[in-house]
């Protein structure tokens, strides 16, 4: 799904509006329409509800007074705050007059407001036309529903929360519990940052144009299973182990060898022909013992990784999870690393935290290589950042000069190309941030890397699933409880689904 920037989504209405021969007031009644059907869901018995529906003067208040009508058609209790203007938008305009005039309230944007117990609250002030950050004047207001006890449902966007760039913390913004955004999400719902004021999303698909958003052209994208199933291999009846590539883990030490069992267990689970693993040799036992499907092959070293091994008959290579900073650990990856592969490899944690130390290094990783670090891993490869759109940039050109693959990994982990393109996730949940999550997905991606996915492809279709399998796991097992290795075992279930769809 492609993610478009306010201006697209700007074109894309108008668009839609010629090739569908509609008008813009029909566009809003479609687009209120959805919202509606999404909250009488939640709410079946609408009489038995308040609602404090906040309006601005441009289209995104149009959404809010369609709402209002169709909610106070179902007898729920409407409570109408209209922002006082002389330039209110067309379409905004025809819909006041179709609404109870006794319903609407007219405000200022200093307004204070407040909400009582139990009362639900649309925003609707500023969608995807918010310009710049909103001036000083709106804090009371937007602080006044802010403090309301209810949950608060946003219209497209947070108002205050701008679609296509950075708001700053300080700024005043609707803090929504959920996003009803139309058509595409927008980039300012993705961001880490923004989480406060975005807690959740959901799309809506509000029949805009197809060959409008087709022509669309963006760098930036959302995963879903649509975009996996051209590339998913289905497998032929006389495929052999010898088809789906022998990967290689290689990690632990001391202490840390859960790293490489979770890592082996997941790749298995992912369809690779053969798994084996590099490690220091205490691990060696707990290893064979654990994962009897994976092969073995240990450093002479007891307690970390001395020396690396010989490479050229593995198909794909993970390398770095639990291997610890020991020198010897780090004078044995540098000499790894310089020998000049030819293979693309996967590398997490502490091969980033050795490369980070030694910028010269990075010119010796491979061409197409993945990188996977998380936030803190990120920072000591790329510095500090004032924002995520800055943090992306950085990606970006880290990316490009060393034509790698980053995985900015968290909640809608960024996939970044070589070419500057960016895929962010739809799946994964707060029940990954456990230690172990992240090693399954080195896995994951050495498994499908080896049975011959391209880069992109892996790491689309590898976080994609990871966060799936998580996704169904929790649907029994809950945020709290969820444990990295109950993603493996609902790893089956997620390529099923997968297989299904292709
Ligand atoms: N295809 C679509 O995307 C559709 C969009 N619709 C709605 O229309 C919205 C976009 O409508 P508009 O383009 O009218 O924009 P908005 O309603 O988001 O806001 C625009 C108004 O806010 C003012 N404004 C912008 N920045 C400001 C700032 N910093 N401080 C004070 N005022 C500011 C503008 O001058 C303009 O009057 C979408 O978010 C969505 O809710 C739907 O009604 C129909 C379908
Ligand atoms: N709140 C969250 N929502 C979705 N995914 C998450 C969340 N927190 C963590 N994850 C995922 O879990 C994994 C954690 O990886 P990482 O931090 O490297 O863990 P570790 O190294 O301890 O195994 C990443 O893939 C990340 O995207
Ligand atoms: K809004």
């Amino acid at each position: 799904m492609k993610i478009l920037s306010a201006a697209q989504m700007s074109w894309v209405d108008q668009q839609t509006m010629k090739d569908q021969e509609v008008s813009s007031l029909d566009l809003m009644e479609r687009a209120a329409t959805t919202v509606f059907d999404e909250i009488k869901q939640l709410y079946p018995r609408l009489a038995q509800y308040t609602f404090y529906i906040f309006c601005g003067k441009g289209n995104n208040g149009g959404d809010g007074l369609v709402l209002a009508r169709l909610l106070d058609q179902q007898q729920a209790q409407v409570n109408v705050y209209l922002v006082d203007a002389t330039d209110y938008s067309t379409a905004n305009l025809a819909n006041q007059k179709r609404l109870s005039a006794h319903l609407i309230q007219k405000i200022s944007p200093d307004t204070q407001v407040h909400i009582p117990a139990g009362a639900i609250v649309l925003d609707c002030l500023f969608g995807y036309g918010l310009k710049r950050p909103l001036a000083e004047e709106w804090r009371s207001l937007i602080t006044g529903i802010n403090c309301c006890t209810g949950p608060i449902y946003a219209i497209d966007m947070p108002s205050g929360l701008l679609s296509d760039g950075p708001t700053a913390a300080e700024a005043p913004v609707i803090q929504a519990d959920v996003v009803y955004t139309f058509q595409s999400p927008k980039l300012g719902l993705l961001m880490p940052g923004n989480s406060r004021w975005a807690k959740a999303f959901r799309v809506l698909d509000i029949g805009l144009s197809r060959s409008a958003l087709e022509q669309v052209d963006t760098i930036f994208h959302y995963i879903d299973l649509a975009l996996l199933g051209p590339f998913y291999r289905k497998r032929s009846k006389f495929d052999h182990k010898g088809t789906f590539g022998h990967c290689l883990i290689i990690g632990g030490s001391r202490g840390k060898m859960g790293a490489v069992q979770l890592a082996l267990k997941a790749a298995l689970r992912s369809g690779c022909g053969l798994a084996s693993a590099y490690i220091p040799s205490c691990g060696y036992t707990s290893i064979q013992t654990a994962v009897p499907e994976a092969m073995v092959i240990s450093d002479p070293e007891e307690e970390m990784i001395t020396q690396f091994p010989d490479t050229r008959t593995f198909q794909s290579i993970g390398v770095g999870i639990g291997m610890g900073t020991a020198q010897y650990t780090i004078d044995a990856f540098k000499v790894f690393i310089m020998q000049g592969l030819d293979t693309a490899l996967v590398l997490d944690a502490d091969a980033l935290n050795i490369l980070a130390q030694d910028r010269d290094l990075w010119q010796f990783v491979p061409k197409g290589s993945i990188l996977t670090p998380h936030p803190k891993e990120l920072s000591r490869i790329l510095g500090t950042w004032q924002n995520d759109f800055e943090k992306l940039e950085k990606v970006k050109a880290f990316a490009e000069e060393y034509q790698l693959y980053i995985l900015i990994k968290g909640a809608n982990s960024a996939i970044v190309t070589p070419d500057g393109t960016v895929y962010f996730n739809s799946t994964g949940n707060v029940g990954m941030a456990t230690g172990g999550s992240g090693d399954i997905l080195t896995g994951i991606l050495t498994a499908l890397l080896g049975q011959g996915y391209s880069s992109q492809e892996t790491l689309i279709m590898g976080v994609y699933l990871h966060g799936r399998a998580a996704d169904i796991a929790v649907q029994t097992l809950g945020v709290y409880s969820l444990l990295p290795s109950d993603i493996i075992s609902h790893l089956p279930a997620a390529f099923l689904e997968l297989e299904k769809q292709s």
